[in-house]
């Protein structure tokens, strides 16, 4: 009996790169227009928090760092130093399968004080899209989604590249707006590194 073999495997390198980029393409041009509703979220929150679980949680980290380069106050949930979310806040959430329970969780929490809350994620049914104000979807596969039509990659790995690619095109919007020299946004990189 033949092994079922969904995903599309080759030993080339360049192959393997074009396949991520194509699909990083065809998510960005599919993105949800409500993408675009975090920018005005993102500016009039008092402070934004950060959360997200694995390789979610590490492009959403790199997030923060651009948003802290903006001048913004952020925080990524679960560090020794950050304080606790209020009302006036927005806590940016990211969870592919919307059911990780720490991400849910902090969303709770988040809703009960009075925070906004924006979900990225790749479904609107889920325990964290019910919890939040704006629900962005990046249509890539779950992490336990092995069927490989949505996606060659592994696990849910289109879906962590989509989330840094996203906040990275928040962040270019966020400083066309600011206008704020490069260079003067550099001064606020961390000079203990
Ligand atoms: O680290 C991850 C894993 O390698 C999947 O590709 C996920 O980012 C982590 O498990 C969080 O999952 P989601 O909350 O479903 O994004």
């Amino acid at each position: 009996m033949s092994e079922e073999k969904p995903h599309e495997m080759s030993h080339d390198l360049h192959h393997n790169l074009q396949v991520i980029l194509q699909e990083n393409q065809r998510l960005a041009e599919q993105l949800d227009p409500a993408a675009a509703a975090i920018i005005p979220l993102i500016q009039h929150a008092n402070r934004v928090f950060v959360v997200g679980a694995g390789r979610t949680g590490l492009a959403l980290k790199a997030a923060a760092m651009r948003l802290m380069h903006l001048g913004l106050t952020v925080f990524v949930v679960g560090e020794t130093t950050t304080p606790a979310i209020a009302a006036g806040d927005l806590l940016l959430a990211g969870s592919g399968s919307g059911t990780t329970s720490t991400i849910v969780k902090a969303a709770e929490k988040a809703q009960a004080v009075g925070a906004q809350v924006v979900a990225i994620s790749t479904t609107r049914e889920s325990p964290l899209a019910a919890l939040a104000t704006q629900v962005v979807v990046l249509p890539a596969a779950q992490k336990q989604d092995h069927g490989g039509t949505i996606s060659q990659q592994y696990a849910g790995s289109l879906f962590e590249q989509a989330v840094l690619l996203l906040t990275d095109a928040i962040f270019q919007t966020l400083w066309a707006l600011d206008g704020t020299p490069a260079q003067e946004l550099w001064k606020r990189h961390a000079n203990l590194e």
